[in-house]
């Protein structure tokens, strides 16, 4: 018997077929949105309240609307409460992506890239927003770029968590550093959340535009030309990195560090860029290069996939910590949510 679990708005359709403010701006193919659970079927439905406004990208709100038709999930079931079979071991693990929030660059509007630029005020509201959306969601280890504002969108977002473990930067950049920031207890440990800072997630290398104001670099060059910089898969712009350039060491450090830590169970937070988080989601998602050149990421919103059986499900942006569509399906986080709602009360 077929079961509503969930109806809601998930974001708004653009006219390039895109869903704003679901936090990825995800791809609707023939009117579908690919929604890769097994025994749920998807059903869109396009308000027609929201359509269309005149001069608007926004072509009206998506509404999804989610119907189980086979499968259970046993801690949603009650009857499965006293059932004497073992539970099996759950292989999966949370994968969080975050843009840093507003920098005062983007603020300017400036190219930015490689240039280490702090978060303005609004940026840190976004940040401590995004914590909200994923405070009841486990989160083992942090991985972010050598950049502030991806660190300090990591921290901002972690003073949020209901699990209240401490974010702890590790430094492993020389002896000395391993041995002055050692820890001496081992339930203090337990307490706290590595977080290790790679250049590889950095923000792509612009070049010779870092510090050059967006608008006036498209008014001297041309839109076009800005466009293909700023966009397109493999052309540089001068004396930087393409999006292609860039994959190659996000995606390798993705695949080299973080994957691993996945296979083995841990949920990760990744605090990175739009652009080496373009990369990483067109590898988990696998995007072709032509795909990939419409993907937009707004800054401090937080993008959830599961990752299950060597695969990643894409589950979209949590629009609220207790949001059903994240833990109707996923049954190692339901129960992770269970237990923060039971230590509260
Ligand atoms: O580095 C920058 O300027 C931005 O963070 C990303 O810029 P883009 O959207 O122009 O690629």
């Amino acid at each position: 018997m077929a079961a509503t679990v969930f109806h809601q708005a998930i974001g708004t359709l653009q006219s390039n077929g895109y869903l704003k403010n679901s936090g990825l701006h995800q791809e609707i193919r023939d009117g579908a949105v690919r929604l890769p659970l097994k025994g749920f079927k998807l059903e869109l439905g396009v308000s027609k309240r929201a359509c269309h406004s005149s001069g608007s990208r926004n072509f009206g709100v998506i509404q999804a609307s989610v119907s189980q038709t086979s499968v259970v999930d046993p801690v949603l079931s009650p009857a499965n409460k006293n059932t004497n079979e073992p539970r099996k071991k759950s292989n999966e693990a949370a994968l969080i992506l975050i843009r840093h929030g507003e920098s005062l660059w983007n603020e300017k509007n400036l190219f930015t890239g490689c240039v280490d630029v702090p978060l303005t005020k609004r940026g840190v509201e976004e940040a401590i927003e995004a914590g909200k959306r994923i405070s009841n969601i486990p989160v083992d280890m942090i991985y972010t770029s050598a950049l502030i504002r991806a660190q300090m969108t990591a921290m901002l977002a972690m003073t949020q968590h209901r699990r209240k473990k401490v974010p702890i930067i590790i430094h492993n950049e020389s002896e000395q550093a391993r041995a002055w920031s050692q820890i001496f207890s081992e339930d203090t440990k337990k307490q706290s959340i590595p977080v290790i800072a790679s250049w590889r997630l950095n923000e792509r290398m612009y070049g010779e535009l870092q510090g050059l104001n967006k608008q006036e670099t498209a008014d001297r060059y041309g839109k076009e030309q800005v466009h293909e910089w700023r966009r397109s898969y493999d052309v540089p712009p001068p004396n930087g990195e393409s999006l292609e350039m860039c994959a190659e060491r996000a995606v390798a450090y993705f695949k080299d560090e973080i994957e691993p830590q996945l296979l083995s169970g841990k949920n990760v937070m990744i605090a990175a860029h739009g652009n080496s988080l373009r990369s990483i989601i067109m590898y988990l998602d696998k995007l072709t290069s032509q795909e990939v050149i419409s993907l937009e990421l707004s800054t401090g919103i937080p993008m959830l996939y599961i990752f299950k059986e060597g695969r990643f499900i894409r589950r979209g942006s949590p629009v609220a910590p207790s949001e059903a569509g994240v833990y109707a399906y996923t049954r190692t986080l339901a129960l992770y949510r269970q237990k923060l709602d039971e230590m509260v009360n």
